[in-house]
């Protein structure tokens, strides 16, 4: 729900401002050479950031690699130390309090008053929106039934599990009916039946237009949920892709069978590795494809379970970008994994 309080003070003029409004209209985040140092240290470096309308952009990072610094640079929460900002065509920090009412967001987990209930933690919020008087009861209910805490907003916050708290969370996010939606780690903590509700609801939002940008360290969620993909690497972005480029094809198919001696005999020299769960890892011998090696194998009596082009999986291609963070909190399984 809140996303902290708003870093006040003199917001020093960037030295190489972006042009008057962006040529391209769809890019919702685009920052240049974004970069925040503390001492020598570089949270965020150099950083060249492209989210465009429409997209579930996955921000992916080991722990400690700057992913919470650059999502409260997006909201002006940090300033930069050099660098610049455009969020939904607008210079941020200069010209954040045109967008704040156009941004849900949730940054270091969801942030709420544990004596009062859901509804009035959403209440609160809704208040403290500009121009916001009338039709706060119908925002309020419809944000307590998409995120399923309908049946309970009139019970303490101290008393809702850890996952009923990032989903009033996101309630308060939902508010507004945001053009931009801005998440750090928003299934932290959650078991694999809230993450799915909660993927579930990002899908929905996204669907109705909202663009979703969410941070997370871990692999398998921003593989579910998101269509694009930045890793960063120690302050570093080290590739920014749609999903489906980064998971392409390698040209071999994977051949799952019961018959494996049989398709041993037939497949020969063709068959160049075994997958951890047994399947044969097969470089077609002509350009027929899988569909060409599926009707060899089904013509030679082979039974098939399955068999499918393989793709270069995104642990791969991380492990490969990625070194150790600064913690090493990521070893964890399914996070992001070192070499
Ligand atoms: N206010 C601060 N003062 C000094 N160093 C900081 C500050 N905030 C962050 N850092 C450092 O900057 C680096 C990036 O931290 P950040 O929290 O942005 O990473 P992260 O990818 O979000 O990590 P996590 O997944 O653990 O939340 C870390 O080394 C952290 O210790």
């Amino acid at each position: 729900m809140s996303t902290g309080r708003l870093v006040t003070g003199s917001v020093p003029a960037p030295r190489h401002p972006l042009p008057g409004p962006p040529p391209e209209a769809r890019l919702v985040i685009e920052t240049r050479g974004l970069t925040k140092r503390y001492g020598a240290q570089a949270a965020v470096d150099d950083v060249d950031l492209h989210v465009r309308a429409g997209q579930r952009y996955g921000f992916l990072g080991p722990n400690g690699s700057g992913k919470t610094t650059l999502v409260r640079m997006l909201l002006g929460l940090v300033f930069p130390t050099r660098g610049e900002i455009r969020v939904l065509g607008h210079e941020v920090p200069r010209q954040v309090h045109e967008i704040l009412p156009r941004i849900g967001a949730m940054v270091e987990g969801p942030a709420a008053y544990g004596h009062l209930s859901g509804r009035s933690n959403l209440d609160l919020l809704d208040a403290s929106g500009p121009g916001r008087r009338s039709g706060r009861r119908r925002r309020v209910d419809d944000a307590l039934e998409r995120v399923g805490l309908a049946g309970v907003d009139r019970r303490a916050v101290r008393t809702y599990s850890l996952g009923m708290r990032q989903r009033l969370g996101l309630a308060g996010a939902l508010l507004t009916q945001p053009d931009l939606l801005i998440l750090d780690e928003p299934t932290n903590g959650l078991d694999p039946h809230g993450i799915r509700e909660i993927r579930e609801l990002l899908v929905e939002l996204n669907e109705a237009g909202t663009t979703v940008f969410l941070s997370s360290h871990l692999l398998t969620e921003i593989e579910a949920l998101c269509t694009d993909v930045g890793v960063v690497d120690r302050g570093r972005l080290v590739l920014e892709e749609p999903l489906d480029a980064v998971r392409r094809e390698t040209g071999r198919v994977v051949v799952d069978t019961p018959d494996v001696d049989r398709a041993l005999a037939v497949l020969g020299a063709a068959v160049v590795a075994r997958t951890e769960a047994g399947g044969l890892v097969v470089v077609p011998a002509d350009d027929s494809g899988a569909q060409g090696l599926a009707a060899h194998l089904v013509g030679a009596g082979v039974r098939l379970d399955a068999l499918a082009p393989e793709k270069v999986s995104l642990e791969d291609v991380v492990v490969k970008l990625t070194g150790p963070g600064s913690d090493r909190a990521g070893e964890r399984s399914g996070g992001v994994r070192r070499p």
